[in-house]
């Protein structure tokens, strides 16, 4: 007996805390589903010792207490909850102790159970009066100036016939765009999110400042009729023509309310908004079932905090509690390097669930989850499960911090995170079995070695059929061998080898380019060329030497050091050398005596002879920089075939223009 007294008492005091948390706090520590088992056993418990319940029990009480930083309001009417089932066994035993009660049996007024918070709306001769929440059923909180800012209030009736006296009730929720448009905002300033869309509508509406109210987009639905007076103004006979009474006032009202005469159709009805749950633009978490007959409805009455003849049917939660047993780290095909949450699998939102992506190092700080942790998972729709907070107070003492690997699990190369980016990546992108695709693409590409037919589906392949795994073994590919690839006969094989011989004969430029070094683009790639001319100056430069080449930061500097440190990396240099890449040496010629040095050219429209981007190269080497867009400060506006907006620019500013055979003697080709 004293293990029940006890066990009430906690369950008492542990749900007091959570309504607050829910109701006063807008945030919640714990998903509904946890709550509603806490509550579930206390309802159990008490039902079984009636006389342990204690004085405070929150099976008795609606809600949670009025903010005092708000004026109070005492309802005209009070505003109670609703009970709950969860299977359609429990709506079957809801469903007899109505019918039992009743002389006939009832139809029933389906509506979706909107996930944001009631509010109770005064209109007096059809003027929006007053607005408040429900509080604790009995006192709530005056929210009148921020329900005003909500579109879909109506601040004036329409129509005629309403009483004089209206009290409107129905759900303030955040449409799921503006809460992802909100969390979006939070999560770029690194503040807390909302958890969900609920506590989202509730913490917007509950501001003191209507103005953040106001920026918030939330919406209002009506789903009852609340004091009337007087109190004998004629009303509908059924709650669901109450509502259409009301919509025709201009208040709105969801459009999937209907109405069910008997059990096969209101369980249809609760599959239906089931199926069509992640379609609909809101939350809902199930479906609420109202005796549509008022007659009926008053002969079955109120229990503690809820009427008799209603229910809310909930849909299975996609909210769940979990322990985050480890995290794995993935490495993408691009290098990122992503922690994945290991969870205890849970089955939440109908899947069961065992992993969660944690996206980054900004994402576990923000959460401040450790391993060990009880966290809430969320998967709502097709959308991938989120771990949306930590259970704080269920932290064990042996939790553990979640440690960034400083080498790739794949590969073993570093793993780097540069300030000020989310992301940490594996530097091994020639080596890295997870970046092999990429990296390798990459190399043949058009600005890179310009291997002719080499394009992403042939390297996919080649890749998955084990012929290459590093860029070297591309020319040791036979044409016989190719030929083991989808749609590839001798002929097409045959170019394919002659196109890598033809490839190995490169510039130096497009050899740095085509090694993928995180930031090295082509530019890049070509002011290092011009600055280093050969491949061992390069390898031995430090970074401070890597800063005095056009273009080059901080971080690319870095990037460069701390590639050309990692054997790996030089290793496959070698590979690629001792296959035969090679490139023309570049002069050494004395800075001033570069015909270009110092003038600013641009290129634009097709070039037909050369292609941009060599024809950018060989100005670059000439000593001129190439820049993207016509000033004053250009010098000369090569313009080829079909030249726009840049050649009018030119000829407007008095810019030298020249075309594509000027070029090429100047080039000397
Ligand atoms: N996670 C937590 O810590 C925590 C704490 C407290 C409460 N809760 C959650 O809140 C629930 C209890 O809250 P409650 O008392 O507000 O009950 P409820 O939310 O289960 O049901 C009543 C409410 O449903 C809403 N509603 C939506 N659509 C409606 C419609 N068409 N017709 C009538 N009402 C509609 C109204 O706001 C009404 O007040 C619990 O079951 C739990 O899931 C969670
Ligand atoms: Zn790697």
């Amino acid at each position: 007996m004293q293990a029940i007294q006890d066990e009430i008492k906690q369950l008492t005091d542990q749900l007091n805390q959570h309504n607050y948390r829910y109701y006063v706090d807008d945030a919640p520590s714990i998903p509904d589903v946890e709550y509603d088992r806490l509550m579930r056993r206390l309802q159990a418990l008490e039902a079984e010792y009636p006389e342990l319940a204690l004085g405070d029990s929150p099976t008795q009480r609606v809600g949670g207490e009025a903010l005092s930083k708000f004026n109070q309001v005492t309802h005209l009417k009070p505003m109670l909850s609703l009970d709950n089932v969860f299977s359609e066994e429990e709506f079957n035993a809801f469903y007899k102790r109505v019918d039992d009660k009743l002389a006939e049996a009832p139809a029933f007024c389906c509506e979706p159970k909107l996930d944001g918070l009631a509010v109770s709306i005064l209109y007096r001769d059809g003027v929006f009066e007053r607005a408040a929440t429900r509080g604790d059923g009995t006192v709530g909180e005056d929210i009148t100036e921020n329900v005003r800012t909500i579109k879909s209030v109506p601040l004036r009736l329409r129509g005629s016939g309403f009483p004089p006296l209206l009290e409107v009730r129905g759900e303030v929720f955040m449409p799921k765009a503006a809460f992802e448009a909100v969390n979006d905002k939070a999560r770029a300033k690194g503040e807390k999110l909302f958890v969900n869309p609920r506590n989202a509508a509730a913490g917007s509406l509950r501001q003191l400042d209507s103005k953040i109210t106001a920026s918030r987009s939330l919406a209002f639905y009506a789903y009852a009729l609340g004091v009337v007076e007087p109190e004998t103004w004629p009303l509908a006979a059924s709650h669901f023509e109450q509502l259409m009474q009301l919509k025709e006032w201009g208040c709105p009202v969801s459009s999937e309310v209907k109405v069910c005469a008997d059990i096969p159709s209101v369980l249809a009805y609760y599959q239906d908004i089931l199926t069509r749950r992640s379609e609909l633009a809101y939350e809902i978490d199930g479906v609420v079932l109202k005796v549509n007959d008022i007659a009926q409805q008053q002969t079955l009455g109120f229990v503690a905090k809820a009427p008799r003849w209603a229910t809310a049917y909930k849909f299975p939660a996609q909210e769940e509690i979990t322990l985050l047993e480890g995290v794995d780290f993935q490495v993408g095909r691009t290098g990122a390097v992503t922690p994945v949450a290991r969870l205890q699998p849970v089955f939440v939102g109908g899947v069961t669930v065992s992993n969660a992506t944690l996206h980054n190092a900004d994402e576990i700080a923000r959460l401040g989850v450790m391993i060990g942790d009880s966290v809430i998972i969320r998967r709502a729709g097709d959308v991938i499960p989120q771990i949306v907070a930590v259970v704080a107070e269920k932290r064990p003492s042996d939790a553990q911090a979640i440690q960034f690997p400083p080498q790739c699990p794949v590969c073993g190369s570093d793993v780097e995170r540069v300030e000020g980016e989310a992301v940490a990546r594996c530097t091994g992108g020639l080596v890295c079995e997870a970046q092999r695709k990429e990296a390798i693409k990459h190399f043949a590409s058009r600005k890179a070695l310009d291997i002719d037919g080499m394009g992403d589906k042939v390297v996919e392949q080649l890749i998955d059929k084990e012929l290459v795994a590093s860029p070297a073994d591309l020319f040791k590919l036979t044409a016989s061998a190719i030929t083991m690839l989808d749609r590839m006969g001798m002929k097409s094989a045959t170019n394919l080898v002659n196109a890598l011989e033809a490839a190995k004969q490169t510039t130096f430029a497009r050899f740095l380019y085509s090694l993928g070094i995180r930031e090295v683009g082509e530019a890049t790639a070509a002011n290092l060329a011009n600055y280093f001319k050969t491949l061992e100056k390069l390898k031995q430069a430090d970074a401070e030497t890597f800063m005095k080449v056009d273009d080059v930061g901080v971080i690319v500097a870095q990037h460069l050091v701390h590639f050309f440190e990692q054997s790996h990396n030089l290793e496959v240099i070698d590979g690629l050398l001792e296959a035969g890449v090679n490139w023309p040496d570049i002069e050494e010629v004395a800075e001033e005596s570069l015909s270009l040095k110092g003038q600013t050219w641009v290129l634009t429209g097709t070039l037909t002879q050369l292609n941009r981007n060599d024809a950018k190269a060989k100005l670059q080497a000439l000593g001129a920089k190439v820049a993207g867009s016509v000033s004053k400060n250009t010098d000369c506006l090569v313009a080829g075939e079909a030249a726009g907006s840049k050649l009018t620019k030119a000829q407007e500013l008095g810019v030298k223009v020249i075309d594509e055979a000027e070029l090429l003697a100047i080039l000397g080709d």
